[in-house]
């Protein structure tokens, strides 16, 4: 491996059974993985490649990842003299040196005013945990389609994040954070937000919405609607990654209109239980979830309980287009015996409960969008970079620049506006939130999903959609979802009209 070789030398190896080729001055012996070579084996016999240095030809077609994948590196046999490696692969916890690959508050030369020290040592903790825990068992999982590694939840459970993840609190009383890298009582929004947007620099989809997803959404009803003795036993074990909770509102039946649910709850005569009869469809987390907080309708409305697996109630994966490692299930429940101590908030009023979620839910979803699109223009940017064509990079085009200019612009322009959302909610109390705020997070949502459609669209004309494009690729088939989880778009725009509408002074006149 630590041979030396002349580029004289490595020419000689230059036909079928004998065949060296050089990449970023390292040199590979291909003579045996030339037929199982899944680009062909023909493409390696062309005589510019063929014993010649193939770094341009190389990094056109694949990933720099490619050549640190074990069974590939151990096809290099030794170095070009006189050359230097020149292409670097990014260390756990590096930033991105791409212009516009990280948020400008990220970017070395730029200042921001809503971040402090302790925000920026939990970023640094969050890239290093992402890129050493979480990204290998999602590349894993996306081959296989299974859930995310038991290993990546307890990981996740050690630093508390699971806790973090929903965000500033009372749950958060008395845990150590990010090995205490902030303290319970100064975790914010900020601080929430940068383990949202670390997380979905994975890039896979539904892998992030497999990793407890269902209890970013499913456990803060218990957390403020449950009864002590409730709370005391459920919160624990889904913090601590033991046990698994999802959200089961929406069904065949209806989606966005929570009013035309069909799921029922019927009060036992004895008043002490429900039996609840019913359906749920779509509920990520549904197949390995353990508990189901789930809304029902019962005799003057909606009531929300929590139910426990068990007798009468099954749950079958939904395939997606995203990944089965959301496990997006099918729920059933048959006669399922609730004691009334399981009821999540008011009897028949559950219509508040739901709805009690919804702007973080929604500025959660918004701000991995926001991540994910900058992820997408660092792919497009660094695609563009290193792939040629009529014998100039696809930068130099001037067609590409046009597309990415949109890209960037809009990023940038969400990003500033995801901050200044962020540090309002920082500032204000849970029921200012809901006056002033739900129709920002409503434009804002609907706002990013609209880009993120457009940035996929543009992207996959930047870039190829396998291989070297797996993320655009990825990104493409996936990116319609967050347009409808969380309020669809067009109803979160008229959501957003109707409360400014509401708030138009009386006497106000042209
Ligand atoms: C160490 C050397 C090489 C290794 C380990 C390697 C490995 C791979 C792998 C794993 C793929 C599948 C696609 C991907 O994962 O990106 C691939 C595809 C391909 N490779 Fe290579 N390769 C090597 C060298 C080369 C060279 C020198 C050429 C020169 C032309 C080449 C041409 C191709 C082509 C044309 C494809 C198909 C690309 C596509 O479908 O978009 N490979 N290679």
């Amino acid at each position: 491996m630590s041979k030396v070789y002349s580029a004289e030398e490595v020419a000689k190896h230059n036909k079928e059974g004998d065949l060296w080729v050089i990449i970023d001055a390292k040199v590979f012996d291909l003579s045996k993985f030339a037929n199982l070579h899944p680009g062909g084996r023909t493409v390696l016999l062309d005589e510019d490649i063929a014993g010649k240095d193939a770094t341009t030809a190389f990094f056109g077609l694949h990933r720099h990842e490619v050549l640190l994948i074990p069974r590939y590196a151990r096809l290099q046999i030794g170095t070009l003299r006189g050359s230097k490696e020149q292409i670097m692969a990014p260390k756990p916890g590096d930033l991105s040196g791409v212009p516009y690959g990280e948020p400008t508050w990220m970017t070395p030369g730029f200042y921001s005013p809503y971040y402090k020290e302790s925000h920026r040592k939990l970023q640094v903790f969050m890239r290093k945990f992402v890129e050493e825990i979480v990204m290998p068992d999602a590349q894993d999982r996306e081959e296989d389609g299974k859930r995310p590694s038991s290993y990546v939840v307890e990981e996740s459970a050690k630093c508390n994040l699971h806790a973090m993840r929903l965000g500033p609190g009372k749950h958060l009383k008395g845990l150590t954070l990010a090995g205490g890298i902030v303290t319970p009582e100064e975790f914010d929004y900020f601080h929430e937000l940068i383990i949202t947007q670390e997380l979905c620099r994975i890039g896979f989809r539904g892998y992030s919405d497999g990793m407890q997803g269902g209890m970013v959404i499913g456990l803060p009803p218990v957390l403020n609607f449950g009864r002590p003795e409730l709370k005391a036993k459920i919160v624990p074990e889904v913090l601590s990654g033991k046990k698994f909770i999802c959200l089961a509102i929406s069904e065949a039946f209806a989606g966005s209109d929570v009013a035309g649910l069909k799921c029922t709850a019927t009060k036992t005569p004895d008043g002490k239980h429900f039996i609840v009869n019913g359906t749920k469809k779509w509920i990520t987390n549904g197949h390995f979830s353990d508990y189901f907080t789930v809304a029902c309708r019962t005799d003057k409305g909606l009531t929300v309980f929590l139910i426990e697996r068990g007798e009468g109630v099954e749950t079958k994966q939904i395939k997606t287009s995203y990944s089965s490692a959301a496990g997006t299930a099918f729920i059933t429940f048959e006669n399922v015996k609730v004691p009334v101590e399981n009821m999540l908030g008011p009897e028949n009023g559950g219509l508040l409960v739901v709805l009690s979620n919804f702007n973080h839910e929604r500025w959660v979803i918004a701000g991995s969008s926001a991540r994910t699109q900058r992820l997408i223009v660092e792919e497009c940017l660094k695609w563009g970079h290193q792939r040629y064509v009529f014998g100039k990079s696809l930068l130099e085009q001037p067609v590409i620049r046009a597309k990415l200019s949109k890209m960037i612009a809009r990023v940038e322009a969400i990003q500033g506006w995801l901050e200044n959302i962020t540090y309002q909610m920082c500032h204000m109390n849970y029921n200012e939130q809901s006056n002033k705020l739900a129709g920002q997070i409503a434009f804002f949502k609907m706002y990013c999903t609209q880009t993120a459609q457009l940035t996929a669209e543009d992207a996959t004309q930047v870039c190829p959609r396998t291989g070297m494009g797996r993320v655009i690729e990825h990104y493409h088939r996936t990116v319609p979802f967050d347009a409808l989880l969380g309020g669809a778009e067009d109803v979160l725009g008229d959501l957003g009209v109707r409360q400014a509408m509401r708030n138009i002074p009386k006497n106000t006149k042209l």
